[in-house]
């Protein structure tokens, strides 16, 4: 089996860092920080260079299973293995705290949570004002209500769809081999490192094994449509060995030992394309001086500029923004549900607060999350 060649990554802002239960409880006996603390101190150094990281970590379950005298074994009922995960959790969470002296938020998500678009953009917002806050993010799902995603146990996908929450350049995928081959390496003597790609072709996905393997059902095929998820949304994914100390080194200084995953496409790019293709909700038409804020200036849509709201849409929906005329100016994703909108129309974004009770920031569509036709 022949090794991986050192490559230069680009350099990024902000990255997911993904660790498996595999490194975190390496030795079956709980959390153990032989790896963790390598990984720590990636991320250490990546902040001190002014870089952001949100960290992806499992390891509840078995954190757990070492909490309370004859621990559920694997196929124990669904709540035995929830219970773990809640006994766990805390203890993950500590073992994170140790090695940083800036503050550790915990954020338990479920796949459900990012698939309703109002809780989508709640999580976005309070991972991005963690990260303004100069915290260190650190989601695992929330394995009490998650019954499928324990099943699955896919963090992995997880951290992808976190990258694409974030607008993180990189997700990092920390594994226990050295990256992705052309086969198992554990299995077939023989295997190629696959040093870079651009996207995950099926010949890629092939490489992960099929169905009811053991590399099927979690290793690296979560992996690779954790890759495959992140370069749908314009985000680069990296495979690295994460119990190798000169692997963690090396890292910090954009050099990898591993796999590197091309996007497909830009992150603006893979936006644009999914507001332009994303079932419109409703309308806002907007007055003269909006439509050139946002044609010239890229400018986010503020509510003193809108004028009606048409149809009814909950935040989250896509709504397509009109001129005077009806024409179509843009298209985004909506701060504020249609009734909140009507209350806020034509008024100053500072009395949103006073008018609705709350605020989820001053734009009703933010530039980010515009696209113009
Ligand atoms: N083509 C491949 N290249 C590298 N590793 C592979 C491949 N196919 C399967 N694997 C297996 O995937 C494992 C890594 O995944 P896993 O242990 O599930 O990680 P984690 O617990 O971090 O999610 C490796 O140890 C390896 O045996
Ligand atoms: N959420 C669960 C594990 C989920 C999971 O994806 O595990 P892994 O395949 O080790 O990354 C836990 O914290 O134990």
């Amino acid at each position: 089996m022949s090794a991986f060649r050192e490559q230069r990554l680009p350099p990024w802002r902000r990255a997911v860092l993904k660790v498996g239960s595999s490194l975190l409880a390496a030795d079956a006996h709980g959390l153990s920080p032989r790896h963790a603390l390598g990984l720590a101190q990636f991320v250490s150094a990546s902040r001190t260079q002014g870089r952001e990281v949100v960290i992806v970590s499992s390891g509840a379950v078995a954190a757990g299973r070492t909490l309370v005298p004859r621990a559920p074994e694997a196929g124990a009922p669904m709540a035995a293995r929830q219970a773990l995960a809640a006994l766990g959790q805390a203890r993950l969470m500590a073992l994170w705290q140790r090695f940083f002296e800036v503050p550790v938020a915990q954020v338990l998500l479920t796949h459900d949570d990012l698939r309703n678009r109002r809780r989508y953009l709640n999580a976005r917002a309070t991972l991005l004002e963690l990260l303004r806050l100069g915290a260190l993010p650190v989601v695992n799902e929330n394995d009490t209500v998650s019954v499928d995603e324990l099943k699955l146990g896919d963090n992995d996908n997880l951290a992808a769809i976190v990258a694409a929450l974030v607008n993180a350049d990189v997700l990092f995928i920390a594994s226990d081999v050295d990256g992705l081959y052309s086969a198992d390496p554990r299995l077939d003597p023989v295997a190629q490192p696959v040093q870079a790609t651009l996207g995950v072709s099926p010949e890629l996905m092939g490489f992960a094994g099929g169905a009811g393997t053991r590399s099927g059902t979690g290793g690296m095929r979560t992996k690779l449509e954790a890759a495959a998820r992140a370069s749908a949304a314009g985000v680069d994914t990296v495979i690295f060995n994460g119990t190798r100390q000169d692997v963690h080194r090396l890292l910090a200084e954009d050099r990898l030992l591993g796999t590197r995953i091309q996007a497909e496409r830009s992150r603006p790019a893979a936006r644009k394309h999914w507001l332009r293709n994303a079932p419109v909700g409703g309308a806002l038409a907007v007055d003269a001086g909006a439509v050139e804020a946002l044609r010239t200036r890229g400018a986010s849509l503020l509510a003193g500029g809108v004028r009606e709201v048409v149809g009814e849409f909950a935040r989250g929906d896509v709504v397509e923004v009109r001129d005077a005329g009806g024409g179509a100016v843009a298209r985004g994703l909506v701060q504020y549900a249609a009734a909140d909108v009507r209350r806020i129309a034509g008024r100053h974004s500072r009395d949103i607060d006073l008018l609705l009770g709350y605020n989820y920031g001053e734009s009703v569509v933010h530039r980010d999350d515009l696209v113009l036709l």
